[in-house]
């Protein structure tokens, strides 16, 4: 039977990256997808901009929601600090499983915790399982129609705190209205948006970074 995509760009990294090199991973995905086949990474251009939000932040504490291949989990992990932890959550069990590939590939596997589940069932469970008091950053880019449920979820369960960080990937394409509404009009929110491109195309899209002003 037909390989998936996720095992078509596992192979891409296996062939053409350096175990141990988080730079060599991002590298070959960003080549295969841009030459030989799209995949829904936060891609090179957007995934700079990411780059600079966490070499700000400079986190100890980083939640991804929608890991896909673990793309941004690599391009997150390699930033941290020794003992930073990210925590990504992906749905899907075929692609969680492409994912812990990848970031083992890249050596990464020490800084990242993947679970696979729901946002909704998982958001509220994290303090008791994961002993994470709030998190510096969130990384959002999962289900667009979940952005905003999900943002309201982290409040409610004290997940969030002043300063915490919000980056929400497609807020443009595929979009994600009634969240890019929700931070920008909420006096709880430092918003900006960073104008950018859809991965590997000309298309217009972007990150929305949003602060938690508490
Ligand atoms: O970065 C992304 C792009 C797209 C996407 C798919 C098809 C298109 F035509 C355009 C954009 C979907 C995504 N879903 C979840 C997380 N990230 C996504
Ligand atoms: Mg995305």
């Amino acid at each position: 039977t037909r390989s998936t995509r996720p095992q078509r760009l596992l192979g891409a990294v296996q062939k053409n990256a350096t175990r141990g090199d988080p730079g060599s991973v991002i590298q070959a995905i960003d080549h295969y997808c841009r030459n030989k086949e799209w995949a829904m990474n936060v891609g090179d251009e957007k995934g700079c901009i990411l780059d600079s939000v966490v070499s700000e932040v400079n986190p100890a504490t980083v939640l991804e929601l929608g890991t896909y291949c673990g793309y941004s989990t690599v391009r997150i992990a390699r930033l941290l600090p020794p003992h930073a932890k990210l925590i990504t959550l992906e749905f899907n069990p075929a692609v969680a499983a492409i994912a812990r590939q990848v970031i083992a590939w890249a050596g990464l596997e020490d800084k990242v915790q993947l679970v696979e589940g729901a946002s909704g069932d998982f958001i509220p469970r994290i303090k008791e399982q994961f002993g994470v008091k709030t998190f510096d950053l969130v990384f959002l880019d999962h289900w667009k129609e979940y952005y905003l449920p999900d943002t309201k979820l982290m409040e409610e369960c004290g997940l969030l705190r002043k300063g915490s960080v919000l980056l929400a990937d497609n807020v443009v394409c595929p979009g994600a209205p009634d969240y890019l509404e929700y931070v920008r009009s909420s006096p709880r929110y430092e918003s900006r948006y960073f104008k950018s491109h859809l991965e590997y195309t000309k298309v217009e899209d972007g990150l929305e970074k949003s602060v938690f002003l508490g």
